[in-house]
């Protein structure tokens, strides 16, 4: 692709230092952009479980932005998951070959190599959020809770599922978040059961509570994920929100009252609830969505990751294609996008039901397919079908 022609909105501002905005910002600079990322945290948020990346599309980019290697060098190598029941005895396994990834990160890594491939080219700034977004004719003006106004030419928003530009420029969350039944939180612990290299998972109707090793052993991530209804809250009390966890499974055996006792010392406790993002078009004018703020999967579907990666060098490769042109650009990185994204997000169908089986029949149903799926014809399919969709993109060269 022949991109030499002068480029215009150069100066532009991404909301969000999570995956999505770093990636973004590398390929912005890479083709002559110069990106701005603000994080409302005060440093890197850099919490979460392991993240997949699936196939060649995956790959190309993160080979492209030359840290496949780095990756790789971080990449957990989990072996099997296993189901176990009250007492810690293995009763079904989830095998590694059918369910991970071509490379599996702890979301943190990853979020720390983009920084580190950003930090010295990109300007950063954290600990502030953008409060409004006002479109002039040739730019954007934008305030902030804490820096001084700015005009920028363009603004992304790549800041998650509850995206702020969202709700600044196309309106309340509500409109484009569908819940799905389902909370989760997520935090470090000391590898407290002596995993290695492996993980374990206890059902109890309504709800799952797992843990992995994690850093060669050196540590652990606690995942719970549950039906029963949360009440309202602000997002931001990881007090409250511990309590809730609390007790939403008390009572829940195994050892799950130690993983909770080591919650309040967690210090990257992650709640939310699971849901994803629909938004009819990912721009108004000068502002576009990137990643969970466009069109968030959920962490069921186990493609977030990747579709944040791959829709960030789409779009900056549409935005230099159009010589900085948001209208074209920010069109072709929709057209690109949208049919991939939505695959992705069909992957998650079914999933929460397989995860969290809701009562005593489907939890027995869940870990008995899983004990016969070794012996299974249908065995290769699953893991056949999540990287068909992975793979339903076809990335283009834009000449860098
Ligand atoms: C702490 C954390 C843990 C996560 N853990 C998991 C996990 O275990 N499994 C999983 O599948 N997914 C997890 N996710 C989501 C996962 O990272 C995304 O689905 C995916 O990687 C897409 O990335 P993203 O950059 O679009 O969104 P995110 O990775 O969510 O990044 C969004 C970034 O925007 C920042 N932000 C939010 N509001 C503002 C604001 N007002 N102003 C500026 N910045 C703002 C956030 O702090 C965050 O750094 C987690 C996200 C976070 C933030």
């Amino acid at each position: 692709m022949d991109i030499t022609r002068p480029l215009k909105n150069k100066n532009i501002l991404i909301s969000g230092a999570g995956v999505a905005g770093p990636a973004l910002a590398y390929w912005l600079h890479r083709h002559g952009f110069a990106p701005t990322v603000l994080e409302r945290a005060a440093a890197l948020r850099d919490g979460g479980y392991a993240v997949d990346f699936r196939g060649e599309a995956h790959l190309t980019v993160l080979d492209r932005m030359g840290v496949l290697a780095d990756v790789r060098r971080e990449q957990t190598h989990m072996g099997v998951m296993w189901y176990v029941d009250g007492t810690g005895r293995r009763i079904a396994s989830m095998p590694a070959d059918v369910y991970s990834g071509d490379l599996e990160i702890l979301r943190g890594d990853l979020v720390r190599i983009l920084h580190a491939k950003t930090a010295d080219r990109v300007e950063y700034v954290f600990d502030d959020s953008i409060t409004s977004i006002a479109e002039e004719e040739d730019g954007v003006r934008v305030t902030f809770e804490r820096s001084a106004p700015r005009r920028f030419d363009l603004v992304v928003g790549a800041d998650g599922v509850h995206s702020n530009v969202r709700a600044l420029a196309f309106g309340p969350e509500r409109r484009f978040l569908r819940e799905m039944g389902l909370h989760c939180a997520i935090f470090t612990t000391p590898n407290l059961l002596g995993l290695d290299r492996t993980g374990h998972i206890h059902n109890t109707p309504g709800r799952a509570v797992a843990v992995y090793s994690a850093r060669r052993n050196t540590e652990a991530r606690a995942m719970f994920y549950f039906t029963s209804p949360v009440p309202d809250h602000d997002r931001h009390d990881t007090g409250l929100q511990r309590k809730i966890l609390a007790e939403a499974f008390a009572g829940a055996g195994w050892e799950t009252s130690r993983l909770l006792e080591a919650m309040w010392e967690a210090p990257d406790f992650y709640f939310d609830s699971i849901g994803q993002v629909h938004v009819d078009g990912w721009s108004r004018g000068r502002t576009v969505l990137l990643g969970d703020a466009a069109c968030c999967a959920s962490p069921l579907s186990g493609m977030g990751t990747g579709l944040a990666m791959v829709g960030a060098y789409v779009l900056a490769g549409e935005l230099a294609a159009a010589a900085g042109d948001h209208r074209v650009g920010f069109a072709r990185y929709e057209e690109a996008m949208r049919g991939y994204a939505r695959g992705c997000q069909r992957s998650a169908d079914g999933v929460g039901a397989w995860m969290v089986p809701g009562n005593r029949f489907m939890t027995w149903f869940v870990h008995r397919s899983h004990r016969l799926l070794p012996y299974m014809p249908g065995k290769g399919l699953i893991a056949r079908n999540i990287r068909k969709t992975a793979n339903a993109i076809t990335l283009k060269d834009y000449g860098l």
